[in-house]
């Protein structure tokens, strides 16, 4: 049974997102303590992967899951899912809105109930937690009197109460989470894929521009651009690129290698389907058929058989 990580403990979001994204294997989930724990995992070879949150529709980037991809040995991404968030508030039994005064969750948790807080829980403080899970270890244990977790945090924590349900300032919140493995086989491309990369340009004059001239040249779209400090010092930033298709693909393929002839660092973090499904849309000049045919063309020209 392979053993897959996930921030733990039972009953966060990670969790459910994991399961969905090993629905086609029978795993062991392995709860860790971080997303970096469950990285570093991976690349022990403690587990045989790792799920992790990426970006929030309302909250943006998990920056610990980029930056854990960037610093230490490789890994890739080898499948993504999207799961609708959902926030409920749990006590223990018998505590009001009126005795609460903390509050735990994830910081993207709390980031994201901020309407409802204000409205019933005006005096209570933040208490940061390294998952929605752990806030509800935290009540438990009495050392918060509120957590904000998923729907299903209620199941793992029978001895607590629900304080409220649904209290998410935005009702279609979502998060994507992705499969994290060591490098090796890529997924074979479906014609519905994405590929990430982190990149980190030159500090010249329009590098930037450059870099992105790379891909529209090539009709690739960019579905995301990130920028993180790569921590070496103050102005230096590593781009995180989510472009539509899959290296794969010569177009791909093609821009990847025109990065890292510009960039200083090219950091490949996978390919693989895109959780939508959508297919991607190519114009005709940058299709595989047309890539081979000038591919092709070149070749003859520099045969000498113009003919
Ligand atoms: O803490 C969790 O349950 C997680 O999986 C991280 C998270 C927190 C808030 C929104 C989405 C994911």
């Amino acid at each position: 049974m392979p053993r897959i990580a996930y921030l733990g403990p039972q009953g966060t979001f990670a969790e459910q997102a994991t399961r969905a994204l090993t629905s086609d294997i029978t795993p062991e989930l392995v709860p860790y303590e971080s997303i970096r724990a469950s990285l570093d995992a991976v690349r022990a070879e403690e587990v045989f992967a790792a799920g992790v949150p990426v970006e929030n529709s309302v909250e943006g980037s998990v920056s610990a899951t980029l930056d854990g991809l960037t610093s230490g040995d490789p890994l890739v991404a080898v499948a993504e899912t999207v799961l609708p968030i959902r926030f409920d508030v749990l006590t223990r039994p018998g505590t009001t809105e009126r005795e609460v005064t903390s509050v735990a969750s994830h910081p993207h948790a709390l980031a994201q109930v901020r309407r409802w807080r204000a409205e019933h829980l005006p005096g209570a403080d933040s208490v940061p937690t390294s998952s929605t899970a752990a806030a509800a270890e935290e009540v438990a244990a009495g050392r918060a009197d509120a957590a904000v977790v998923a729907p299903v945090a209620g199941q793992h924590h029978p001895e607590l109460a629900h304080l409220a349900h649904g209290i998410a300032d935005v009702d279609e919140a979502m998060t994507r989470f992705l499969l994290i493995r060591p490098p090796g086989p890529l997924p074979q491309p479906t014609g519905s894929d994405r590929t990430s990369i982190a990149v980190v340009a030159h500090d010249e004059v329009g590098t930037l521009a450059e870099m992105l001239t790379e891909l529209s040249l090539r009709g690739i779209n960019l579905s995301r651009i990130e920028s993180r400090p790569t921590a070496d010092r103050l102005g230096a930033y590593r781009f995180f690129l989510d472009l539509e298709g899959h290296v794969a693909d010569a177009r791909v393929g093609d821009a990847l290698a025109g990065l890292h002839r510009r960039c200083s660092e090219v950091r490949f973090l996978g390919s693989f389907p895109k959780a939508e499904r959508a297919p991607v849309n190519v114009r005709p000049s940058a299709s595989e058929q047309a890539f081979q045919e000038s591919a092709s063309w070149l070749a003859r020209v520099r045969a000498g058989r113009l003919g």
